[in-house]
C-alpha cells in the first residue's frame, strides 16, 4: 500500500523540555492507526504536529512531501485535524464550514455540494440543521464532536483524518453510528478518505477499529501487536 505520512526523527518541546522526542511513523493506505499511551504522553500534541498546528523538529511528509511544500491551507484539507474539544473555536458551525469550502470552492465547482452533505452527515447523526448556526460555546461536547467529525468526513477533501477522541462525548449509539460511517467512508471508493490516525483511551474502540497500534511516550513511538480479545 501507498504511503500516506512518513514522520522521521519528530521531537516536540514545551518549555525547554520534550514531550517526545525521535519519533518515527509511517501511514499507509487503508491503515487505522490507534494511537496509545498514558494520560499527557503526548498523543494530541503528536497529531497537532502532523497537522502542522505545532511546531516540531524533524520531518513529517504527506506523499513525500512537507506541509509547507504544498501550501500549508491545502495541506489541512488533505491532511485534517479533528480537535476533542470543538467548542473552542470561534463563531460557528457553518462559519467554520464555510471558511473552508472557500478554500475549497477555489479549487472545485460544486461549493453547494461541499456545504451540504457535512449536514447530511450530522442528520444522519442526529444532528438537527438548526444547530450549524448557534455558537460552538452554546452547543453540548456531543453536538460539537459529531458537528466537527461531520464536517471532516463529509467535505470528502481529506485523505488522512486526525481523530483526537472523537467519540469521547458520545452514548454508546451514537459511538457506534459514528464507527460505522468513518469506516465505511475508508472503504469507500468514492470517498477521498484513505487512512485514519485515532486517538481513543477505550480498548473496545481501539479492538473495533484500529487495523495498527501505536504507542506513545517520551522516549518514541512503539508499535504493538494487534490488541489480545478480552
Ligand atoms: N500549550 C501547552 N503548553 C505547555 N504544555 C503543554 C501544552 N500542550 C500540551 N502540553 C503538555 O504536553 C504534554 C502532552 O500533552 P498531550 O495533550 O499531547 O497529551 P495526551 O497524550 O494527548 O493526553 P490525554 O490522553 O490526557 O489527552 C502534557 O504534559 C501537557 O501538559
Amino acid at each position: 500500500m501507498a504511503k500516506l505520512l512518513q514522520g522521521r526523527n519528530v521531537t516536540c518541546k514545551r518549555n525547554g523540555n520534550d514531550i517526545f522526542s525521535e519519533l518515527n511513523f509511517d501511514v499507509s493506505e487503508s491503515d487505522i492507526i490507534v494511537l496509545q499511551g498514558k494520560s499527557g504522553s503526548g498523543k494530541t500534541t503528536l497529531l497537532k504536529c502532523i497537522a502542522h498546528l505545532n511546531v516540531y523538529d524533524g520531518e513529517i511528509l504527506y506523499r513525500g512531501r512537507t506541509a509547507k511544500s504544498q501550501g500549508v491551507p491545502a495541506f489541512r484539507t488533505r491532511v485534517f485535524y479533528v480537535p476533542q474539544r470543538p467548542a473552542l473555536l470561534p463563531g460557528t458551525p457553518r462559519d467554520f464550514l464555510g471558511a473552508i469550502t472557500s478554500f475549497k470552492s477555489r479549487k472545485s465547482s460544486s461549493k453547494d455540494a461541499a456545504v451540504n452533505y457535512p449536514l447530511e452527515v450530522a442528520e444522519a447523526w442526529g444532528i438537527d440543521n438548526e444547530l450549524w448556526d448557534r455558537s460552538w460555546t452554546s452547543l453540548s461536547g456531543g453536538e460539537s464532536q459529531r458537528i466537527a467529525l461531520a464536517t471532516a468526513v463529509g467535505l470528502n477533501t481529506a485523505e488522512v483524518l486526525l481523530l483526537d477522541e472523537p467519540t469521547s462525548a458520545l452514548d454508546d449509539h451514537s459511538t457506534k453510528l459514528v464507527e460505522e460511517f468513518i469506516l465505511h467512508e475508508l472503504r469507500s471508493p468514492e470517498s477521498a478518505l484513505k487512512a485514519i490516525v485515532w486517538i481513543t483511551h477505550s480498548e473496545e474502540q481501539a479492538r473495533r477499529v484500529g487495523t495498527r497500534f501505536i504507542r506513545v511516550s517520551a522516549s518514541g513511538c512503539v508499535e504493538e501487536p494487534r490488541m489480545p480479545e478480552p
